[in-house]
Formats: structure tokens, C-alpha cells, sequence
């Protein structure tokens, strides 16, 4: 009997805007792995079979501290990562998102809904990129004939994030490691539903090598207020911690869900992680960064 073992090799470009090498340390050095620095509003000419194609920063305090340059990365980023998947036959599959349902007025997202969007607002930049991406990977698909995947993830958080990235999850464990208030953006009954990280992996994996182009939402459906989550990280990480209201930014979404069917019926997937169980996990990792041990 003989078995036919595939082995990946992966080479990860990165211009490290918000991305850290140090994520990467354990794979440096190891024979099938191989580290760019790049910028996909460059082309890339490399030779590979599956493009995973996440680059793009994705909190909105960093989206927005150069509009123009994520809007390029979103558009020239992609088109030169659809250049490259034409010209090597690779199929490519865009980390899109949650936000091209803008302030959605559908609840629970499907993936019909074609979503609510300030095309001159200050997040622009992100969900109009992420909906042109959108557009470039159907037009390529249809005109050239380019395998695509789109996934629309759902807010995602995890071990390994930036301390400072400025979203909600690492921003409040961060703040409760630090004694520092949590600071909730009014009104605070805003909703968004948090997938680990292990799940969304899992999910993309499912979907890269599935049959079918997407876009299909990738996320947790279980859905909280800023205001549960900010006392589900007291209670968990630091009970005397303060919870404090801060204005918020512009066209912030006051509700976000998915509905997961697609997911669930055509790539057999589901979240296994619930907030609970996967805030742990990130508090041991931002404690062992921040040189915080858990009192006795
Ligand atoms: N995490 C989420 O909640 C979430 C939700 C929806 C969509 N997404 C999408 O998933 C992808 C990854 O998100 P993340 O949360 O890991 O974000 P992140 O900001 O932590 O990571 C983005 C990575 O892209 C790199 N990058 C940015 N601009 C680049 C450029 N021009 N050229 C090369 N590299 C560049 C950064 O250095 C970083 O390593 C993004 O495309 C994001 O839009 C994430
Ligand atoms: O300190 C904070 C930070 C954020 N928030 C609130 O938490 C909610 C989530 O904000 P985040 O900045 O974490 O992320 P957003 O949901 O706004 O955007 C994210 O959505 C999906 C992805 O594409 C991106 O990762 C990002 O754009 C918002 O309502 C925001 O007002 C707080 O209450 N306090």
C-alpha cells in the first residue's frame, strides 16, 4: 500500500505595517518556510498553488491612520495577488469582512445582503476596499477564469494580537491586565459576535479547499453587547477593574451577527470556541507579554 503524503511549503509576504516577525520566530529557520518582506501593492513573482490573501490592517485605529494606503493595499493589493494567481494558475482566496455589511439593517447577515455603507465615511477606506476586492475577485473569476474564495469574517481575536491593535478584545484585556479602566464607546448596547482564532483557521482551511468561491461568512453567531463583554472581562480577568463610557468614532455598526447556514452547509463548519472559553487563552498570553502574574 502506498500513500501519497502532501507536504506545503509556505512563504509568507509581509510588510509588517501591523504584522510582528516575532509571531513568526518559530518558523524561521525551518526548511519548508520561507519569510518576505513585501507589499502587495507591489507585484509579487513567486511560484505557488494556493494564495491566502490577508493582507490588509484590519483595526480600525490602524485602517484609518492612512486611508489612502489601505485603500491601495485593498485594491492594487489585490489585483497584484489576482495577477499573480493568473499567472501561476494558483487559487486565491480574500479575507473579506463583516464590514462590507456596513450598519446593517438585515439581522442576523446573510450573505445576500448587499449591506449599508457610507461610501465617504472615515471607514470607507476598509469596507469600500474590501468591497472592491470583493468585485476584482468575481471579475477575474468570470473574465479569466481564476479559482476564488471569499471569506467574510466575523470580528476574530485570539492569542498573539498586538497588545495595541486597538480593537475591542485586546483593548480590554489589556486595559483589566493594566488596572486601567475598560473603556466602552457610547452607547455601548453596539453588538458584534467574537470568533477564536483556532476556528476562523479552521474555517479558511475548510473554504480554501472546498468547491465553492464564497463569499461565505466566517464568524461566531453568539452576539454581545461592548457592555456584556466589558463585564464578561471584569469578571474573568480582573474584578475590581472600572468600566468607563468614551465617545465613540463615526459610523461605528450598532449590530453585527452572522448567519453562519452556508458555512455550516457547505463547508461543514461551526464554531467550537465560545467567548468564555477563548478570552482565557488570550488573557495567559497578553499576561506573559505584559509581565502580569494572576494574583493568588
Ligand atoms: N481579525 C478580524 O476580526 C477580521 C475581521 C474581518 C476581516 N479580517 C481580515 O483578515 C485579514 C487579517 O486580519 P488581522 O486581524 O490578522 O489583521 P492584522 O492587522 O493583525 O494583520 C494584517 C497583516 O497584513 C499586513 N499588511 C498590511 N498591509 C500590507 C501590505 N500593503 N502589504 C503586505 N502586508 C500588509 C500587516 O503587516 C499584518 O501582518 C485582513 O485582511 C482583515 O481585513 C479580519
Ligand atoms: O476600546 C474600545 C474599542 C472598541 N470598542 C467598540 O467595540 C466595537 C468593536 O470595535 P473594534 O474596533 O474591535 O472592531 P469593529 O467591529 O469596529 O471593526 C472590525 O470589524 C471587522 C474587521 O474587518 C476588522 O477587524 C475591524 O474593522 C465597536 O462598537 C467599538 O465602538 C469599545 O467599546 N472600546
Amino acid at each position: 500500500m502506498s500513500a501519497l503524503v502532501f507536504v506545503a511549503q509556505v512563504i509568507v509576504a509581509d510588510n509588517y505595517f501591523t504584522g510582528s516577525k516575532d509571531n513568526l520566530r518559530k518558523w524561521i529557520g525551518h526548511p519548508r518556510f520561507e519569510l518576505i518582506r513585501h507589499d502587495v501593492t507591489e507585484p509579487l513573482l513567486i511560484e505557488v498553488d494556493q494564495i491566502y490573501h490577508l493582507a490588509c490592517p484590519a483595526s480600525p485605529i490602524f485602517y484609518k491612520y492612512n486611508p489612502v494606503k489601505t485603500i491601495k493595499t485593498n485594491v492594487i493589493g489585490t489585483l497584484n495577488m489576482l495577477g499573480l494567481a493568473k499567472r501561476v494558475g494558483a487559487r486565491i482566496l480574500l479575507t473579506s469582512t463583516s464590514e462590507v455589511y456596513g450598519d446593517p439593517l438585515v439581522h442576523p447577515q446573510t450573505e445576500s445582503y448587499w449591506g449599508n455603507v457610507n461610501p465617504i465615511g472615515v471607514r470607507s477606506c476598509y469596507d469600500e476596499g474590501k468591497r472592491v476586492a470583493e468585485t476584482l475577485m468575481f471579475d477575474y473569476h468570470r473574465q479569466h477564469g481564476i479559482e476564488i474564495r471569499i471569506a467574510r469574517i466575523f470580528n476574530t481575536y485570539g492569542p498573539r494580537m498586538n497588545i495595541d491593535d486597538g480593537r475591542v478584545v485586546s483593548n480590554f484585556i489589556a486595559q483589566a491586565l493594566r488596572d486601567e479602566p475598560l473603556t466602552v464607546q457610547a452607547p455601548g448596547t453596539q453588538t458584534r459576535s467574537f470568533c477564536y482564532v483556532s476556528d476562523m483557521v479552521d474555517g479558511l482551511i475548510r473554504l480554501m479547499e472546498g468547491e465553492n468561491t464564497g463569499p461565505i461568512n466566517i464568524g461566531n453567531p453568539g452576539e454581545f453587547t461592548m457592555l456584556e463583554l466589558a463585564e464578561t472581562v471584569k469578571e474573568l480577568i480582573n474584578p475590581n477593574v472600572k468600566i468607563i463610557m468614551v465617545e465613540n468614532t463615526p459610523d461605528d455598526p450598532r449590530q453585527r451577527k452572522p448567519d453562519i447556514t452556508k458555512a455550516t452547509e457547505l463547508l461543514g463548519w461551526e464554531p467550537k470556541v465560545k467567548l468564555r472559553d477563548g478570552l482565557p487563552f488570550m488573557e495567559e498570553d497578553f499576561r506573559q507579554r505584559l509581565g502580569v502574574q494572576k494574583k493568588k
